[in-house]
């Protein structure tokens, strides 16, 4: 499924409006019923919607005259003198004083005294749609709306938000100033990358896209979900034809803790490749056989050139300011496929000097590693994602996938996606070892590094919540996500079949 910037969205209403002709005022009675479906479901006693002084706002008061026209309680509290709406929103405002929703301009503490009656015990009676601020948003929200986002967020009523939950950057998730920390959020014509990646992802809740009428064009849009019919029978189904070769070889370079590469390799091989080789100077047999082939010397790379995609990084320790030479070689030697990982990544960037690596390899920082890579510090890297994802596929020109809660995978040539599978259950040591097994897997298999690391992040993912669903996300360990990887190629296969 897609996912929207602000301008990219513009270009969508502009040419829906301007091209088919559809009044704009027509698309926003649209959106501002669809939210009055889905708060009436909710079955309130009362609704208080907060109006900001933008189309956002006029939505919300499209929304306020449908619910009085149901029957329900309802009040508007404006952000601004509705004499200084202009156009649509103008409109909106006026058919819904007309039509008898009660309003008023709001004052500190005017939605703490309209919920009063709806104590702690019968707050969820109460809906606030926050309808203040949408894809105009162009600073962090200020003055009366901030407080007015404030105010909501300490009244603990179930916020429903208009297109995204006010104060949320629509085109990168980040959360400037104040902003709504709404129970759910109902997007216009599609979701806002915004409300996908974190930490605009958790002020938006469950998120529902509501069809109002304007078309969105997949080929005019950079960043999806990740979804398994992007990569169809790619994956996960086998000719009866097929035998170990078909699937590719996977290479290891053994590090300091070989413990790591086990935990890659044995993740590799339940993620379909045919054949699984580590390689290094503590090459000890006895962890790996017998399903993994052990090479035994000094130099990986050396010993590696056979392989279809390698593996850098899981365990290496102190050995990853080697691995610049190893990546080297290996390219030289045609290993030009592969995942750089952990310690590894040092080779690759460093304090934002950049020292790009040719070939199909994707680069799997987590945030901490994405920091020392940008020369950023991690909590900089956790407030602005997209764009430190964005930034390291743009300088390093490899597939970067931040890891985090809703995982982003960027392209150097701008296309990003976002997996929405996982769970905290991943939160623990070795989980990074797996995924860059599970990817180099599918790289051997021959997906390409975007592919390789979206379809990787689904699938670790959700093998990731399927133990934690089994164990708890308190006690799962990376070998039980191992374990569950079949369970994730299983979901994967119903899912391709299902959309075929
Ligand atoms: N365009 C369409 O056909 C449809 C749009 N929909 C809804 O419209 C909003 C986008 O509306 P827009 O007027 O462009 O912007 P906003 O309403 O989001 O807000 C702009 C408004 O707020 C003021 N403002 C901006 N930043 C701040 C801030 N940091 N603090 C305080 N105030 C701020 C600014 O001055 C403007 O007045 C879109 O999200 C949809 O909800 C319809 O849904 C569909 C048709
Ligand atoms: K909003």
């Amino acid at each position: 499924m897609y996912l929207v910037t602000s301008d990219e969205m513009r270009c969508f209403d502009h040419d829906t409006i301007h091209r088919f002709g559809v009044p704009a005022i027509v698309l926003m009675d649209h959106a501002g019923r669809a939210i009055a479906e889905r708060v009436r479901e909710l079955c309130p006693e009362k609704v208080v919607v907060l109006c900001g002084k933008g189309m956002n706002g006029g939505d919300g008061w499209v929304a306020a005259r449908w619910l009085r026209y149901a029957g329900i309680e309802v009040e508007v509290l404006s952000s601004c003198d509705p004499a200084a709406l202009q156009g649509d929103a103008r409109t909106a405002h006026e058919a819904a004083a007309r039509f008898g929703v009660p309003w008023r301009i709001y004052e500190p503490g005017s939605i703490h005294q309209s919920l009063a009656g709806f104590g702690r015990s019968r707050r969820d009676r109460a809906v606030l749609i926050d309808a203040l601020l949408g894809t105009g948003v162009s600073r962090p929200a200020e003055g009366v709306v901030a407080q007015m986002i404030e105010e909501a967020n300490a009244s603990s009523a179930y916020i429903v938000s208009a297109d995204l939950p006010s104060g949320v950057d629509a085109s990168t998730g980040e959360v400037p100033g104040p902003a709504i920390l709404a129970h759910e959020t109902i997007a216009m014509a599609a979701e806002k990358l915004g409300t996908a990646v974190t930490p605009g992802a958790i002020h938006a809740g469950r998120v529902r896209v509501a069809d109002v009428g304007i078309p969105v064009d997949p080929a005019r849009v950079q960043a999806s979900y990740v979804s398994p019919a992007a990569f169809g029978r790619r994956f996960g189904f086998r000719s009866a034809m097929s035998h170990k070769g078909t699937f590719g070889k996977v290479g290891i370079a053994l590090g300091q803790m070989p413990g790591a590469s086990r935990l890659a390799s044995l993740a590799a091989l339940r993620a379909g490749a045919g054949l699984v080789v580590v390689a290094g100077a503590r090459a000890e047999a006895s962890l790996f056989a017998p399903d993994i082939v052990v090479r035994e010397g000094s130099d990986p790379a050396q010993l590696l050139q056979d392989v279809d995609a390698v593996v850098v990084g899981p365990g290496l320790g102190l050995l990853g300011r080697e691995a610049r030479t190893w990546l080297y070689d290996l390219v030289r030697a045609g290993v030009a496929r592969g995942v750089i990982d952990a310690e590894a990544l040092a080779a690759v960037a460093h304090g934002g000097q950049f020292d790009p690596v040719a070939g199909e390899f994707v680069l799997t920082p987590h945030p901490k590693e994405a920091a020392r890579m940008l020369g950023w510090d991690a909590r900089q890297v956790q407030a602005r994602r997209l764009e430190a994802a964005r930034t390291i596929a743009a300088r390093s020109q490899a597939v970067t996938l931040l890891k985090g809660h809703r995982t982003i995978i960027a392209h150097p040539d701008g296309r990003v996606r976002v997996n929405p599978t996982g769970s905290s259950a991943l939160a623990v040591a070795g989980t990074g070892d797996v995924l860059a097994g599970v990817i180099g897997a599918l790289l051997a298999q021959g997906l390409d590094a975007f592919d390789a690391a979206s379809l990787g992040a689904w699938l670790h993912g959700l093998a990731g919540e399927r133990a934690g669903e089994e164990l708890t996300e308190v006690a799962v360990t990376a070998s039980d996500v191992i374990a569950r990887l079949p369970d994730a190629v299983r979901a994967y296969r119903a899912e391709v079949d299902g959309s075929e």
